[in-house]
């Protein structure tokens, strides 16, 4: 089939090379030059693991193409993916689908044949049947120009993985047209159904509230294992150990319930936003109103750990050096949007301390994003002289550091883990004192040679 993508961002660069992967012939549309330039040599403009190879074998193969001319779009395809970007609008918490809008807008006049337009962003409520009902009165082709939604469920790191082994499928389908635009979305997936992917079909409300839904239920087991780890924190108890413990119960499970410094990134903050106004656009903002503390615990997190390094440099910031260990939202990524990391990093600067940050693939975008901050390429060199090692983003290269070698760089042997992923045991026995998030001690509390507590707050 000849097929279209348009907005070649996370979602969209990765779901062209995918859908090339499957067999298509994929014309990718984005309004950036240099972005299309890059992805016409096959290389992602982002790191993704495996990307990068799908887009060379597939420009090369001539299965996929990308372009900034909508002219081209509107004739080469019969399906067309909508993957823009849904920021959050510039004020206050809704969703800004005007790069939807503006794609349609563009793409409408352009389009000689029946077509299926196919959303895949992530959006409130009521956008599809709204755009549905644009799309038939402005589209070249008429009424004859149908409206699906399809929401896209990946994860940055395992991406291509999450989009050609999907655990599900969900397409929403305009009542009149329903019969016809499931086939043709079939026909799109076969490969994937052959897997045995189950593709399920609803109406175009509830396939935009399935993906709002996942994204607030993620969010919310995220918070609530770190609410648990306030508890923890509180009474002296392990997060870690009641986490393992709640995960043995099935019904609770351990996926998304790893505690530490929150979620971060491009859409879990920002979707649960999005959701609350909508939710309040409809009258039932309550309903939502637990996402409220669900953000609320998650910013806690980051001001606990400005705390504990405050309370480690001796209650004051002013001039300590700080290293950082972690720019990106999460490991195996170089996206930082809303990274829990360079949160705590900026806050942290704001308040005196001289911060230095490392990363192994995000510094480049991190500069951007947060050009006052100090940045070093080298993980040993990034604590030299520091006060204080703080561990916020969780790459394997750090749970493999060698506390013992990194001892005589350092000013004072403070490690703060906020991701509850480095070896306790082996940076105390190097001579560090090690506090991690969730777990005892805290400043206040020492351990004796046998392990145990000897001092309470
Ligand atoms: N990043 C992710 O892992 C996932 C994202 N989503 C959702 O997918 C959507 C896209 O997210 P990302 O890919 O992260 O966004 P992104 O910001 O990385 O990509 C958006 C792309 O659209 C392009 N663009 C903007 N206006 C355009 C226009 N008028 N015509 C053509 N291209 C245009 C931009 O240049 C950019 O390349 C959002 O709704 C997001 O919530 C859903 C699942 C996973
Ligand atoms: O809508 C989206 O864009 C995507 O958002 C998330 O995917 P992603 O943002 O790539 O990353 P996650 O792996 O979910 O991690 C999000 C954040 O939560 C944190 N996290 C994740 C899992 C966990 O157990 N604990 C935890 O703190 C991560 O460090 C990260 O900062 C969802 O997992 C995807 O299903 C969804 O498609």
């Amino acid at each position: 089939m000849r097929l279209t993508v348009i907005g070649c961002g996370h979602l969209g660069a990765t779901h062209a090379a995918c859908m090339a992967e499957l067999g298509h012939d994929v014309l990718g549309v984005d309004t950036d030059p240099e972005r299309v330039h890059l992805l016409n040599r096959g290389k992602a403009p982002f790191f993704e693991a495996e990307l990068d190879e799908l887009l060379v074998r597939h420009t090369c193969s001539g299965k996929l193409r990308f372009t900034t001319s909508y002219a081209q779009a509107g004739s080469f395809g019969e399906v067309h993916f909508l993957t823009l970007g849904t920021p959050r609008a510039d004020r206050g918490n809704a969703t800004d689908v005007s790069h939807l809008l503006s794609a349609v807008r563009q793409l409408s006049p352009h389009l000689r044949q029946p077509s299926l337009v196919v959303g895949r962003s992530t959006v409130p409520v009521g956008t599809a049947a709204r755009m549905a009902g644009y799309l038939k009165r402005i589209s070249s082709a008429g009424p004859e120009t149908h409206l699906a939604w399809n929401p896209e469920f990946l994860r940055e790191s395992t991406a291509i993985h999450d989009t050609l082994y999907p655990d599900r499928i969900v397409v929403g389908l305009d009542s009149e047209d329903a019969a016809v635009d499931e086939a043709m979305l079939r026909q799109v997936y076969r490969p994937i159904l052959r897997k045995g992917a189950p593709f399920l079909t609803t109406d175009l409300a509830t396939s935009e509230l399935v993906k709002c839904a996942a994204n607030a239920f993620l969010a919310t087991k995220i918070s609530f294992i770190n609410a648990m780890a306030e508890l923890c924190e509180a009474a002296n108890a392990d997060v870690y150990q009641l986490t393992e413990a709640l995960a043995h119960d099935e019904r609770i499970g351990a996926g998304g319930m790893w505690p530490g410094l929150g979620f971060g990134g491009g859409c879990l903050p920002k979707d649960i936003h999005g959701f609350m106004a909508a939710a309040a656009s409809l009258g039932t903002g309550q309903s939502l109103a637990f996402l409220r503390e669900v953000d609320a615990v998650n910013t806690r997190r980051r001001s606990r750990v400005v705390w504990l390094a405050r309370q480690r440099c001796g209650g004051n910031l002013d001039g300590k050096r700080i290293a950082i260990w972690g720019a990106a939202f999460k490991p195996m990524t170089d996206d930082v949007r809303d990274s829990p990391a360079l949160a705590v990093a900026h806050s942290l600067f704001r308040k005196g301390a001289r911060v230095v940050v490392h990363d192994p693939m995000a510094l480049d975008k991190a500069r951007k994003s947060h050009p006052h901050l100090t940045f070093c390429e080298d993980l040993t060199e990034s604590t030299v002289e520091a006060d204080l090692l703080l561990h916020l983003t969780d790459w394997p290269q750090y749970r493999r550091a060698a506390p013992e070698q990194l001892m005589p760089r350092v000013a004072r042997p403070y490690v703060i883990d906020a991701r509850g992923a480095l070896d306790a045991g082996r940076w105390r026995r190097a001579g560090w004192t090690y506090d991690c998030l969730g777990r005892p001690p805290f400043p206040g509390q020492a351990v004796g040679p046998d392990g145990h507590l000897t001092r309470n707050r």
